[in-house]
Formats: C-alpha cells, structure tokens, sequence
C-alpha cells in the first residue's frame, strides 16, 4: 500500500500555500484553543479554496459534536481528527451527522490498552497512533514504535509523535500493509504553526511509497 503523508498544524496562509504547493494527501487545522497551532482567525474561504486532491482535516479535542459539524461545513472539511477522549459513540453520532472521513487518535505510552481499540472498529475510517501527552498532542516526542506489534485489528493507522527527518530510515523500515500515512507536525516547524519548506520536501522525497 502506498504510504500517505499529512502536515499537521497549520495557521499561516504563505505557508499553507507553499505546503499545499508540494502535495501532501492531508493538510491538517488544529481547531483546539489550547493548541500553540490554533487556527484562531485563519480564513475558512482560504482553506475551502485549497486543492480539492488534498484532504483538508480538522484536528479536534473533546469538542462538542455541534461545533465540529459547523467548522466542517464552514472550512470545507474532508476528515476529522479525533484527538481527545472521545468514546466510539462520538464518532458513530458525528458520521449520522455528516459525510465525513474520522481520524480517531490515541495517545501510545507503555500502560496503553489496545484492547480498547475493538470498539472503535466499525465507527472510525483510520486510527492515529501519536505519543501520550497531557497536551493531547503535539509533543514532538516519539513513543516506542515496537509497542505497536500489540496492535492485532485490520484498521490502518496514521503514525504520528515527533516524526522528523532523521524517523526516514526507521519509517522506511516498517512493513506493515496497515501502516496508512506518516503525521508530521512540530518537528517540521520554524515556529508553532510555520513549517519550513525545505525539510519538508527532503521529508517528502525520502519517503518510500
Ligand atoms: O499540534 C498540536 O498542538 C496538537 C494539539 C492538540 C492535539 C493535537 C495536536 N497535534 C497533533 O499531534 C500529533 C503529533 O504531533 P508532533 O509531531 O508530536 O508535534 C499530530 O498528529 C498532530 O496532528
């Protein structure tokens, strides 16, 4: 299976551009205020008039199913990242609600159940492995990839937590069909929410599909 990328965490219209400009399949909006990448005053129409090939995602935490329709429809939405706690419920009512791609993101740390993944099964279209953070996200650390050998369903996964350049060879590595797309966000940036271009490209360039 070919491998996806998704470039998280984006909130300046310049760089969204020249991210766009290089063909990501998921560009990502964090629409959590207690992000650093919050997308605070970025203009829905610019993310509506961003190529349709790119799928626009929205990253949300614990946020009432209501807001999260209202931000799909306003920004033109094609997935939702599910970066709280949400139970597989949640998602079950927000694809009642709406036409739309779910991301369900867990945080892996050593104590992780994967059992608790068998919920989600048949109501999220992909699963996120990220790093555990009181944060939720965006710690720029890595967690321990073999822990994923305990990971036994047919869902494939975006993997994510502090993904740099030098993750390629490790990425590369990985021979797993479920192993669906490579989530890079902070370790990629110039500042919270400002990727710098050059890395991105060596990133993209390196990656085996
Ligand atoms: O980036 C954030 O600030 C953030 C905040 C809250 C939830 C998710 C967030 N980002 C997601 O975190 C992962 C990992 O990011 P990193 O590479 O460790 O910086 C990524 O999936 C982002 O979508």
């Amino acid at each position: 299976m070919d491998k996806r990328l998704k470039v998280c965490g984006m909130k300046v219209p310049s760089n969204i551009e020249m991210v766009a400009d290089l063909q990501p399949d998921y560009i990502g909006f964090i629409f959590y205020k207690g992000s650093k990448r919050y997308v605070a005053d970025l203009s829905a129409q610019f993310v509506k008039d961003l190529p349709s090939n790119i799928k626009r995602t929205g990253v949300f935490v614990n946020e009432e199913l209501r807001t999260v329709v209202e931000r799909v429809l306003e920004y033109g939405l094609h997935a939702v990242q599910l970066h709280g706690d949400e139970p597989a419920s949640y998602a079950r009512e927000l694809k009642a609600l709406i036409d739309i791609e779910v991301i369900k993101a867990f945080g892996i740390d050593d104590q992780f159940d994967f059992d608790q993944l068998d919920a989600y099964s048949n109501s999220v279209d992909y699963f996120l492995f990220d790093t555990k953070t009181p944060d939720h996200g965006g710690s720029g650390r890595v967690f321990n990839w073999d822990l994923l050998k305990k990971y036994s369903l047919d869902k494939p996964y975006f993997l994510s937590g502090g993904i740099d350049l030098e993750s390629i060879d490790e990425i590369n590595r990985i021979k797993d069909e479920r192993f669906y797309a490579v989530d890079v966000n902070s370790k990629f940036e110039l500042e919270p929410g400002l990727k710098d271009i050059d890395k991105l490209i060596d990133f993209k360039n390196m990656l085996s599909y």
